[in-house]
């Protein structure tokens, strides 16, 4: 089965394999979403069914919500949690400083909410995530479905005054209809190509009528752990840079990778 991994796939999964390290009985762990956050939510489960790991997850969407019980992990709520120790999610970019573009699978509101809530957040992904500038891949932003292309308006003419933006955003869709976050809202995804100020680009966003949150992660990542698809893993902390460089070896364990629908 694992043959059949991409290295993109490869990547993503001893990205996560890594950052299952970082996870210590007993601890409140904030669950992120995605393919690569998939993937560890498919190592914890390992873990608490073959090595008696206890830990409760508080996951950051109905998907990840699905996929931890079916692992066999235990699930509550933020606020039955209050407080967690560590948070571990995917990215879409993240830079030199560790900030982030989030929200590619739309889940960016819970997101941001649990990583907040976390004392360290540590983010996964395969080596192509990383950029020197914000901002090629697409600025998800989370807007109320009330008067949305009002909203629209709005930011483009603010990104515009700002010089960040040409009239260039889109309102995601789910085939014909407007995709719908696990909140009820809609997504959308700013066409920027690069952030020149994303600190600042992110507090105005979120100044705006309409606009919920934004996919900008600023000082919010504590650590990232990169894969590559050879099987290479380097962790990269905030205050020390790189920390750790390692291998993970590609298990064989079936259950692992018998769910591939994230
Ligand atoms: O809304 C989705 C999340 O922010 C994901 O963590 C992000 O899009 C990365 O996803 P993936 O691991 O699938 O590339």
């Amino acid at each position: 089965m694992t043959g059949e991994l991409s290295p993109i796939d490869k990547a993503k999964f001893v990205a996560a394999r890594r950052a299952a390290d970082f996870v210590e009985d007993g601890m409140r762990v904030g669950l992120g979403t995605g393919s690569t956050a998939a993937w560890l939510v498919r190592c914890l489960g390992e873990m608490v069914r073959d090595d008696g790991l206890r830990i409760k997850g508080v996951p950051t969407s109905t998907r990840t919500a699905e996929l931890a019980r079916a692992v066999g992990i235990e699930v509550i709520s933020l606020d039955e949690a209050k407080w967690l120790d560590l948070t571990i999610d995917g990215a879409d970019e993240f830079d030199g400083e560790l900030n982030l573009i989030k929200g590619g699978g739309g889940a960016l509101l819970q997101e941001k909410i649990v990583a907040t809530a976390s004392d360290q957040m540590v983010v996964i992904a395969d080596v192509g995530k990383e950029v020197e500038t914000l901002g090629a891949f697409p600025l998800p932003i989370e807007v109320i479905p009330f008067g949305w292309q009002t909203t629209q308006a709005l930011v483009e003419e603010t990104l515009i005054s700002m010089d960040v933006l040409g009239r260039n955003s889109s309102l995601r869709m789910n085939g014909d209809v407007p995709f719908v976050t696990d909140e009820g809202n809609h997504i959308l995804d700013l066409h920027l190509n690069r952030i020149g100020n994303a600190r600042q680009l992110a507090l105005v966003l979120n100044q705006m009528p309409g606009v919920v949150e934004n996919g900008l992660f600023i000082d919010i990542c504590d650590a990232v752990v990169i894969g590559y698809g050879d099987g290479r893993v380097e962790v990269r902390d905030i205050n020390e840079g790189t920390i750790d460089t390692d291998r993970v070896d590609f298990v064989e364990t079936d259950n692992l990778f018998s769910d591939l629908s994230d």
